[in-house]
């Protein structure tokens, strides 16, 4: 059986069908129409003794289809490699050339780790199999450079009219940043500020993103809603801690997309428990499941809870990510599945104008 297989340049027809049968029926929840609907399965072939499934994918989901492999492997016995190729879909139209979607990363309030987890989420999405760029837009105070282990660099432009990304980890990075000192853009008033941040996102030579993460600044304010529409967004995201005072805000900064337009795709409530090294026990430092509770109210997917952790905290200090350390570790996977969550999201948003979705003629018959 298995020298019918691999001798030939594509798996036998028992196995072909089987593959495909399997490939018609998975669901999960980043395919909740199933698999078939939104991607394209182009080619089984057979590849030095491996069978390879080739499929095209709307949007970032290698972790999804490791799944869809390990599942094939353990109810049919049956080992595939894929080989994925994401054909990404502009979700809003704008003019910025290199840049498919802009996601925004906002909060209700300052320091409940909305930059820690915007880098994370970038990587994330990296892992996932897209093209990621991360624009500080935290002008008051950037902290995306010494994240991305970037401080003190500064930016050079090729062409003399627009200027080059920095990259870090294979992330295109702009920032406010790399243009002034570190306390200049303090005492920047709300205009000035809003004008420095069109020209980081108009100016830049942003190469083949499949995504632009948008660090936004803190809470809800004139300056946030002016970037909030200055800035074409397909989605946001809101971060939140489990403590009322968090909750509230983030509740305001769900109310601020809202008037702008701007679908929300989902909370992120982080440093929501701690687990203890020594015990395991896991606790809630801050209060319990109080995204679970605006999720339900607002309507609003909660897309994870991460943990309070110290090497979330380490990582970003030393200027890495827990996903750029290790893509497999606990935490690691917690923001791709996350990543995905967003990317499926994002996606579904605009499911009828998919062009895999098969358009229906009406006629009128006489
Ligand atoms: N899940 C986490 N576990 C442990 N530490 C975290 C976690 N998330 C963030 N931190 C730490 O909390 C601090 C604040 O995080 P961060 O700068 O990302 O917050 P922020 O919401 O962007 O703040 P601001 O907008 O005011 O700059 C940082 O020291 C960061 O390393």
């Amino acid at each position: 059986m298995f020298s019918k297989l691999f001798s030939s340049k594509s798996p036998s027809d028992e196995h072909s069908k089987t593959i495909r049968d399997f490939y018609q029926t998975y669901q999960s929840d980043i395919f909740p129409k199933g698999i078939a609907a939104v991607t394209e399965l182009t080619k089984l072939s057979v590849k030095n003794s491996n069978i390879v499934l080739s499929i095209t994918v709307p949007f970032p989901c290698l972790g999804e289809l490791a799944i869809f492999a390990e599942q094939l492997l353990a109810k049919h016995e049956i080992s595939v490699l894929i080989d994925a190729e994401v054909k990404m879909i502009k979700v809003k139209e704008h003019a910025i050339e290199g840049i498919t979607n802009i996601i925004a990363i906002s909060s209700g309030k300052g320091g409940v780790g909305k930059s820690t987890t915007a880098v994370n989420l970038a990587y994330a999405l990296q892992e996932e199999g897209a093209n990621v760029g991360i624009l500080d837009a935290d002008i008051y105070g950037p902290s995306i450079p010494k994240m991305l282990g970037l401080a003190g660099q500064r930016l050079s432009s090729i062409d003399g009219k627009k200027m080059q990304p920095l990259e870090s980890g294979g992330l295109a990075a702009m920032s406010i940043g790399f243009l002034t000192d570190e306390n200049d853009a303090t005492i920047w008033r709300g205009p000035m500020a809003s004008r420095a941040f069109g020209q980081l996102l108009n100016e830049t030579a942003w190469s083949d993103l499949d995504y632009l993460i948008v660090d936004m600044p803190p809470g809800t304010g004139d300056i946030q809603l002016t970037l909030a529409q200055q800035v074409p967004v397909a989605a946001a995201i809101v971060i939140t801690t489990p403590q009322d005072i968090a909750l509230n805000d983030a509740v305001k900064g769900l109310a601020m997309f809202k008037e702008v337009k701007v679908p929300v795709l989902g909370i992120i409530e982080n440093m929501s428990y701690h687990i203890c090294d020594n015990c395991g026990e896991k606790s809630h430092l801050f209060g319990r499941d109080g995204g679970v509770k605006i999720s339900t109210k607002f309507n609003c997917e909660l897309l994870g809870q991460l943990p309070l952790d110290i090497s979330i905290c380490e990582s970003a200090d030393q200027g890495n990510s827990q996903v750029l350390e290790n893509s497999t570790g606990e935490v690691a996977l917690q923001y791709r599945r996350i990543a995905t969550k967003i990317a499926s999201g994002l996606f579904h948003q605009l499911d009828k104008r998919s062009p895999l979705t098969k358009e229906i003629l009406i006629k009128t018959v006489d």
